[in-house]
């Protein structure tokens, strides 16, 4: 059995202080990040807020304005200098799939193989069709596969020379959400066989969840945070964040205490300090997670919408105070709008902002 060289993958992908843009405008100002060795990274963000353009300027596609992208202490791009995309060993993958029709699914894997011999290149398209899940799909030619099967297709063939860094710029967006469910991750754990480190780019938090190990939150050109999904969901440290991941609703409150405050909800006491002093108002977060439907529960809400999403319903409540919550359920209360239900508050991380 032939063997190959271990990867070439990169200890660290360092971005400093970073700006892009066009025309001397700049789309993407003052970011940072490190991705380390491994690890799957995402740029995620509303349509326009400059992911492309950064991945763009990461892949040597576009000068930077200032700042540096270093790979290995390697600078690639800063102000003075731009290196090659050729030149990066960077892979990647685009949402139109792109493979060469004219070829079959094996020339289309081998394409950047060119340095291996022609058993080695056998060998390794092999390997990618086994690990992508379309063994003996070699002779075939890219119309005769579905999307699905071409996005893999496209995969193997990125990864096939063994990038020391892919970007995929919304590679899953052309096919249909059951597929994509599938898809994701399948993909993730192909990277993590391989040992690949990857960026994604999406505006799809549910993609970026279940593909990234590190999500770089995006508007307007800038990085609010950059962790993990649980941190991104549930310490959102800007209200951007609060409010592009999840669902919620911001409760008016005052603080009680160093990780205490009181609002419609009554008292309620957090794990951590929040970092206000006593008698500011400020703004809650409340995740629908943290609201749950109980029968037995003293304090009470009244449902004004509801949504049944097969494992539970979802409610619109509104609170005695006149504002209006989401409530989780499980599926088998099944209460009529209008009705009034138990609630209890399970809210231990507390995420607030000044209030506005
Ligand atoms: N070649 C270009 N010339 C001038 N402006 C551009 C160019 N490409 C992108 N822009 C602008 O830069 C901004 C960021 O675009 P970019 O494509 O990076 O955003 P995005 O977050 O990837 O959006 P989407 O999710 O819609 O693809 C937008 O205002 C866009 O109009």
């Amino acid at each position: 059995m032939t063997s190959f060289p271990p990867n070439k993958i990169l200890k660290e992908l360092d971005v400093i202080d970073l700006a892009v843009g066009y025309q001397g405008n700049a789309v993407v100002e003052g970011v940072t990040f490190k991705l380390l060795e491994g690890q799957i990274g995402c740029l995620l963000g509303p349509s326009g807020c400059g992911k492309s353009t950064l991945l763009r300027a990461i892949a040597g596609f576009e000068p930077v304005m200032s700042g540096e992208i270093c790979l290995n202490d390697k600078t690639l791009s800063n102000e003075a200098n731009v290196l090659p995309p050729e030149q990066r060993e960077i892979g990647m993958v685009f949402q139109d799939i792109a493979l060469f029709p004219h070829l079959t699914i094996a020339e289309n894997i081998a394409f950047g193989l060119s340095h291996l011999s022609k058993s080695d290149k056998k060998a390794r398209v092999e390997e990618l069709l086994n690990l992508v899940g379309l063994s003996g799909y070699q002779e075939r030619y890219p119309h005769s596969l579905s999307g699905g099967q071409q996005q893999r297709i496209a995969l193997a063939r990125a990864i096939a020379p063994k990038p020391k860094l892919l970007l995929m710029d919304e590679p899953f967006s052309g096919l249909d959400a059951k597929l994509r469910e599938e898809l994701v991750p399948d993909i993730r754990s192909i990277l993590l066989h391989e040992k690949m480190s990857a960026i994604l780019v999406t505006h799809d938090q549910m993609e970026a969840f279940a593909m990234a190990d590190m999500i770089a939150v995006m508007d307007a050109g800038r990085v609010h945070q950059y962790g993990t999904a649980y941190q991104i969901y549930h310490r959102p440290k800007t209200r951007f964040v609060a409010t592009f991941i999840g669902q919620g609703d911001f409760l008016p409150a005052v603080v009680c205490g160093p990780n205490c405050v009181h609002s419609d909800l009554g008292r309620i006491q957090g794990e951590l300090h929040h970092g206000f002093e006593n008698d500011v108002k400020v703004d809650l977060l409340v995740r629908p997670d943290d609201i749950i439907h109980d029968d037995d529960s003293p304090s009470k809400g009244l449902i004004v919408s509801k949504w049944f999403r097969g494992s539970h319903f979802l409610y619109r409540v509104k609170l005695g105070s006149g504002h209006v919550v989401y409530c989780f359920a499980s599926s088998h209360h099944n209460h009529f709008i209008g009705q009034e239900i138990g609630i209890t508050v399970e809210l231990d991380h507390l995420v607030m902002f000044e209030h506005e």
